[in-house]
Formats: structure tokens, sequence, C-alpha cells
């Protein structure tokens, strides 16, 4: 084969995968994200890490972009008297004005880069359910593979409602974004995460669990067993749906346990993205852009009849109609060009008020000098 000649057939270099890491404070978030760096590092793989939680005092990797190089949050909180979640909330605001910049920088990356991180605020809810969260998930969403990593402290959900409130809240996450869905286990050093497994995979076996946990409680007359028990039983009934939708793996972000496994998880993610998710997106997207051209296409008809209606309105003004005058019969007339007492108001500084709209439609605007700003 003549090496000379340019390879039409190379594969083209997949897309970076997005990474939105998100848990609970003290789950392990930085950790996490500190070990997945440092393996794609060993893989000479360097993945391109946005940091967007402003309150962050330690950060043991370096971000190649920073919310707190643009937005200085303890200044926010000084500046709008706020605290300490509504000081994240307003950085987090103020920086998602400026996120198409970041995802322009980081699509310039594409063809270097194989993962892009976001790490959240450790405050979940501030990314969760903020309207700035939503806005930065569908922006990166809309252009790249994205998969959410929720990060649970393995160890503090080994009782069944700890376990139970923490897959609920990974559910409303999951329903919120409708993205691809890791259910990352961390501290398996500390706690393994079958337990987890086997309650996913079974839901009796989780019953089980709670009845066992039940008994407890009531030697201990912690609460009504009666009442909770079932309202959790019937939740692991409805959960069990919401399992089949994830993938679960077991990490130690300390270790470095189960880091290859996540990322098995990240590619079979992106195959889901593609054919599940990318769909959906573009009909939306698509959907969006038809709604807007249909909204515009209205505006105008709306114009043009509220002009045709002005040129028709009988003059009222004394003496007769100077519109006629001026303009002649085919001529756009608009009442505003002249006072209350018929006198034509001097617009000669106003280069662009005389336009010819109905011309300009007709030739595509092509013969019309549209006025300038400034
Ligand atoms: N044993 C063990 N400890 C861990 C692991 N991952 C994190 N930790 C510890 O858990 C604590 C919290 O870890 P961080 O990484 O700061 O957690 P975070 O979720 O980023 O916390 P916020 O900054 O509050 O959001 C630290 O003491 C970590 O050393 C792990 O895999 N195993």
């Amino acid at each position: 084969m003549d090496s000379s000649q340019p390879r039409t057939d190379a594969p083209q270099k997949k897309k970076p995968i997005v990474i939105i890491t998100i848990g609970m404070a003290g789950s392990g978030k930085t950790t996490f994200v500190q070990r997945i760096n440092s393996y794609l590092h060993s893989l000479d793989t360097p993945p391109y890490i946005v940091n967007l939680d402003p309150a962050v005092t330690h950060m043991p990797f370096d971000a190649n972009i920073d919310i707190r190089e643009t937005v200085n949050y303890e200044e926010v909180m000084k500046q709008y008297n706020l605290g300490p979640n509504g000081g994240i909330l307003t950085a987090l605001n103020l920086f998602t004005t400026k996120f198409d910049q970041v995802l322009s920088f980081i699509e310039q990356r594409a063809d270097v880069v194989d993962h892009v991180i976001l790490d959240t605020p450790g405050q979940i809810e501030i990314f969760t359910w903020s309207a700035s969260g939503a806005i930065i998930t569908d922006a990166v969403a809309s252009a790249l593979p994205t998969v959410v990593a929720y990060i649970i402290d393995t160890p503090r959900t080994i009782a069944p409602a700890t376990f139970m409130s923490n897959m609920l809240y990974a559910c409303s996450i999951l329903y919120k974004t409708r993205l691809p869905f890791i259910l990352v286990f961390n501290k398996t050093d500390v706690q393994p995460h079958d337990f987890a497994i086997e309650w996913m995979q079974d839901f009796e076996a989780f019953q089980a669990a709670l009845a066992a946990h039940g008994s407890q409680r009531e030697k201990t007359g912690d609460s009504d067993p009666s009442y909770m028990d079932s309202l959790m039983n019937s939740m692991s009934l409805v959960l069990d749906e919401f399992y089949k939708h994830l993938k679960a793996v077991g990490v130690s972000a300390v270790t470095g346990d189960g880091i290859p496994e996540f990322f098995e998880a990240v590619e079979k993610s992106r195959e889901e993205y593609e054919k599940e998710y990318r769909p959906e997106i573009d009909r939306l997207t698509k959907e969006r852009e038809s709604q807007l051209e249909a909204h515009k296409k209205d505006s105008l008809n709306r114009m043009m009849h509220d002009l045709k209606v002005d040129r028709e309105r009988p003059w009222t003004g004394s003496g007769s109609d100077p519109r006629s005058e001026r303009f002649g019969e085919d001529e756009e007339i608009e009442e505003d060009d002249y006072d209350d007492d018929g006198e034509e108001i001097d617009r000669s500084d106003d280069p662009g008020h005389f336009m010819n709209v109905d011309r300009a439609r007709r030739d595509g605007g092509e013969s019309m000098r549209w006025p300038r700003p400034g």
C-alpha cells in the first residue's frame, strides 16, 4: 500500500466523555477525582478537569478550569450579604453565565483528551437542585457524551434506611438529569459493597435486612416499626425497577481498588449515551429550534399585521392627512412619525427609522440598510 496516500479509513478519535461527579459531603468525591486523575495519568491519557466547587479549600490535583479563579466566593458572600450555601450558589450562578466559554475550551481540547471530569460542590443540592446545575449538565450533555458518577459513602449506608434514602436521592438525580448513571460505592477498603449489590439485585434480601433491622429497633423501642417497615418494603419494590437502569461499581479512592472497573462502566455508559440519550437530545434540540422558528415567524406576522392596521387607520389630526402627501398610496406610513398636532417629527438623525419592512421581506432584506447600534 502507498503510505504517502492519506488514509481515509483511519478510525476517527472518539469524542471525550464527560464524567460529572456528584456526592454527599464527605462521600469522598475529591479523593475519588484525585484517584481517577492519577489513574488516567498512569495510562498516559490525562483528563481535563473542571472544578465547580467555589468553596473547596484544598484540591489535591490541578484543575484545568477552576471556578475559584473566576469567582471569589467569600467576596460574593460579603457583597450579597449571604451565608455559605447562598454564597456557593450565587458563585455557581455567576460562573454559569460564562459556561459557554468553558464549553468552548473543552471542545478545543476534544482531539487530545479522552475524559473530562467535572467536580461539583460538596453541598450536593446546590448542584442537583439549582438552575445553574441543570444548565451546566444540559450544556455538556448536548455537546459531548456525558455520565453521572454518584459517589456513595459505603460504610455509612449499611443501615437499610440510610441505603434507601441514598438510593432515592440517586433516583431523583437520575430523573432530573436523564443521563447514564453509575453508582460508585466508595471506601470499599473499610466496608465491601457486596451487601449493596445483593440488596439491589434481590429485593427479598433487602426486605429481610429491613425485617432484621426492624426487630432490633423494636427491642430498643426506637420508632413505630410497622409503618416505617411497610413504607420501606413498598419503596424497595419501586426501586427495584430503578436499579435495572444503573451500573454499580465498588471502589476505594484511597487504595485505587475498582478504578479499572469504574472505567469499564464509563465506556458502557458512552454506548448507552450514543444509543439512547443522543437521539433524545437531538430530538429535543430540533423541537426547540422549530419552536423558536415558529415563534419568530409568528412575531413577524404580528408585526406586519400591526403595520397594516396602522396604515389603514383613518387620519385624526387637523388638515389633510400628511401621510398620503408624503408617502403616496403605496408607501409605508407610520403614525408614530407625527406628533399630536399632525406635525412631522424630525428623525433625520435616525437613519434606521424609515425602513420599508414590506420591501425587506419581499427581497429577503438585501435592499435594506439596517440601522447599526451606537
Ligand atoms: N478509607 C477511605 N477513606 C476515604 C476514601 N475516600 C475518601 N476517604 C476519606 O473520606 C473523607 C472525605 O473525603 P473527601 O474526598 O474530602 O470527600 P468529599 O466528598 O470531597 O467531601 P466534600 O469536600 O465535603 O465534598 C476524607 O477523610 C478522605 O480521606 C476511601 O476510599 N477509603
